[in-house]
């Protein structure tokens, strides 16, 4: 599939993504009210943390899967029209996608709805869609007419998901999908100026480091906006792998060692550069949030 020139609403033309068979329904957001629970059982959820806990030991519950389940139980849950649809959008990941973890967890998911509650960002920027859990999040908080979220996803097949999955949110009008390499995309975005005030990095993180240089030497960050960095923690093997000692560490897959050297890498990278200021949090995978300095 062939990226189309972008061009925003509030630029010149319209322009979106288009996969070869099929091009985003522009629909009106509903109106929605009242709150409902999550509905999958914590048996079934396949998230990130329930991944790193096949892939990791979860000794001393140092994972805290519990506690998780606890705060989301606890914390102010999605409106119901978008909740069902982020939850029927989980059900389908897991069933159709063997790397079904990719997909966020609903904390973080939760969390990232807050976010953009709190700093109420005008344009939105997501580096790597898979089936749009987090898009859908995200986009639930965007309002204003003229906000809205870009999302970018190399893989045609997941993208039909959140294509489906945010007409069912009613949030179709707030989202582009733009499929393709998210480093081209980049580029035709920094092209036309295109500047973001949230910018949600969750794609491949061995680009983590180019997507982030691209980002700021295209100025692609609003004076107040800020980067949110998902994994940077990987499988709690980072802080491993850069030396930092443990009395019992527990033995990682190679594969897990090769990507968190480059996460690594990814964070010295970002504490070493004074453009900005930086924290890593130990949340879910490991987040940063970065902002200009
Ligand atoms: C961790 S998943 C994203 C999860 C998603 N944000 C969510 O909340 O469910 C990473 C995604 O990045 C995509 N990706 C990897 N490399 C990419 C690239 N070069 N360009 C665009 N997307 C890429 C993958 O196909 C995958 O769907």
């Amino acid at each position: 599939m062939m990226l189309r020139s972008f061009y925003t609403r509030h630029l010149s033309s319209t322009l979106y993504s288009y996969t070869k068979h099929h091009s985003l329904p522009r629909t009106t957001a509903c109106s929605i009210t009242g709150a409902t629970s999550f509905l999958i059982p914590p048996s079934q959820r396949s998230h990130s943390t329930a991944t790193v806990e096949q892939s990791v030991s979860n000794h001393n519950n140092r994972l805290r899967l519990v506690e998780d389940d606890y705060c989301n139980d606890h914390s102010t849950s999605f409106p119901p029209l978008v909740g069902q649809a982020m939850n029927d959008l989980a059900l389908e990941t897991i069933q159709e996608y063997r790397n079904a973890h990719m997909m966020n967890s609903k904390t973080a998911a939760l969390l990232l709805r807050q976010w953009v509650s709190l700093f109420r960002p005008r344009r939105v920027l997501e580096i790597g869609t898979f089936t749009g859990y987090s898009t859908i999040a995200m986009a639930s908080a965007l309002r204003g007419q003229d906000s809205d979220l870009i999302s970018l996803e190399k893989d045609p097949g997941p993208l039909l998901l959140a294509e489906r999955y945010l007409v069912q949110a009613g949030l179709s009008d707030k989202v582009t999908l733009l499929q393709g390499d998210a480093l081209e995309s980049l580029s035709i975005l920094a092209k036309d100026q295109v500047q973001f005030d949230m910018i949600f990095l969750d794609a491949d993180k061995g680009s983590y480091i180019k997507y982030y240089d691209t980002i700021l030497e295209n100025n692609m960050l609003t004076d107040e906006g800020m980067i949110l960095v998902d994994n940077v923690l990987y499988f709690g093997q980072v802080h491993r792998v850069a030396g930092y000692h443990e009395d019992q560490p527990t033995p990682a897959s190679k594969n897990i060692n090769r990507v968190a050297r480059k996460v690594d890498a990814f964070n010295k990278h970002v504490k070493h550069d004074n453009r900005v200021q930086s924290i890593i949090l130990p949340l879910f995978d490991g987040l940063t949030i970065i902002k200009k300095a």
